[in-house]
């Protein structure tokens, strides 16, 4: 059951979370990440399988115990890893995937069922629970069991049975992914008018960019258990400090290194880093040190190799054509995979002499006009980029990059 507030220790809505965390999990590996949320913000947890990020949520909501740090919620310190205030007295509720609604009881007695242990009187609670099913959508679909509902339905019966407590803290771990894609948008759409209107701080474990993007403005890359890059949303998608973090804002990120204000990557890649850093309004390096090149897939040209080249064969142009003047750079390169996407291919290449371990470079080109036939795994290319939509980003841990954040701002 998600947790529910006593009735004497209702927490505030919209309390600030500060959560020291140290989790010891199995196999020696220890979940250490500092996360701060202010009172009333959204902050989304991004990071690979097995980061940790269900761990920080659980430590949080009092299902993992600290073997050190702290949790502090609004003004209350709730964990330590001396005590620990049990779930359902932190003010906080978690809501996974699962909607863990009681079968035995109605959709409107599962809602009722939080308030009724927080104290309020029966008829109360029964108004109550009403209200909010009329909020999520179920008007007249109080009385049903469960086992009547579809799974969108019971997961909106679960964030009415979660939000109906006035939780201080809403701890969301991929909540929608057992929906279908449309039930899924109707959902997050909801959590989203409910949490601003409920003022509650929320921290959203997603691997989608639409949650992440749709619910928080703040967003904290949990990677081996540390916490890896944060920021703002939009910073964060456009200047990823790892891997992972390009994969999810959907980038190329190139790998390379700054040296006398030329930055150079495998495969003979080359860049005046100072040109770039002047050219740029957001802090690009051009210090001596490890850099990443940043760059969408739809502003990577793929031209045919060869005899073609000399030609300068487009093997297909953007959807969002339009691409600014200037020296372009690359190299020639083998095709890896080609992808159909909803509004074109996605063609993944490997740069001539690129490091083995290096991520393939994708370039997403307009379906009507790419030469499908050219475009085969092992096909032989030249990949270009225009500079001018490259970005340069310190690599995490290099001396170029902010000292690692362990502290959520
Ligand atoms: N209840 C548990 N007891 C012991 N170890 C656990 C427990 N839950 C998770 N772990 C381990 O802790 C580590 C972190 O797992 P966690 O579920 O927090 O990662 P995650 O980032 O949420 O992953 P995913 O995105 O796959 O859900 C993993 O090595 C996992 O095997």
């Amino acid at each position: 059951m998600p947790g529910a507030c006593d009735a004497g220790e209702r927490a505030v809505s919209g309390a600030a979370l500060d959560a020291r965390i140290v989790v010891h999990r199995a196999h020696g590996m220890t979940v250490r990440a500092h996360v701060r949320a202010a009172a009333g913000e959204a902050v989304a947890l991004i990071g690979p399988s097995g980061a940790g990020k269900s761990t920080i949520l659980q430590a949080i909501a009092g299902e993992a115990p600290l073997a050190d740090g702290e949790v502090v919620i609004g003004e209350r310190s709730v964990a330590t890893a001396r005590r620990s205030l049990p779930a359902h007295r932190r003010g906080v509720v978690l809501l996974d995937q699962h909607p863990r609604l009681f079968p035995h009881l109605t959709a409107g007695e599962n809602v009722a069922f939080g308030l009724r242990a927080s104290g309020v009187a029966k008829a109360a609670a029964a108004e109550r629970a009403d209200a909010w099913l009329d909020r999520v959508g179920l008007r007249g679909l109080g009385d049903r069991a469960p086992e009547r509902l579809s799974g969108g339905q019971q997961q909106r019966v679960a964030l009415a049975r979660a939000l109906a407590v006035e939780p201080a803290l809403v701890l969301l771990d991929e909540p929608f992914t057992s929906l279908d894609v449309e039930t899924a948008a109707d959902v997050r759409a909801l959590v989203h008018e409910q949490l601003a209107s409920s003022g509650a701080t929320a921290l959203v474990v997603t691997h989608a960019a639409a949650d992440a993007a749709a619910l928080a403005a703040r967003i904290v890359v949990i990677e081996h258990g540390r916490v890896a890059q944060h920021g703002a949303l939009r910073a964060v998608l456009e200047r990823p400090a790892t891997r992972f973090a390009a994969a999810f804002a959907d980038v190329n990120r190139i790998e390379g290194v700054v040296r006398d204000g030329v930055w150079t990557a495998g495969g003979g890649l080359r860049l005046d880093a100072r040109a770039q850093a002047s050219a740029s309004t957001d802090g690009a390096t051009a210090a001596d040190g490890d850099a990443a090149a940043v760059v969408r897939p739809a502003d990577v040209r793929l031209t045919a190799a060869g005899a073609a080249a000399a030609r300068g064969t487009e093997l297909g142009t953007h959807a969002d054509a339009g691409r600014a003047g200037g020296a372009e750079f690359g190299g020639e390169a083998t095709v890896l995979r080609v992808l159909r996407l909803p509004a074109g291919l996605r063609v993944v290449v490997a740069l001539d002499g690129a490091a083995p371990d290096a991520p393939g470079i994708a370039a997403d080109l307009d379906e009507r006009t790419a030469a499908e036939p050219a475009l085969r795994p092992g096909a032989r290319v030249r990949v270009s980029i225009d500079p001018q939509r490259l970005r340069l980003v310190p690599h995490q841990g290099s001396p170029n990059a902010a000292p690692a954040p362990t502290v959520e701002a």
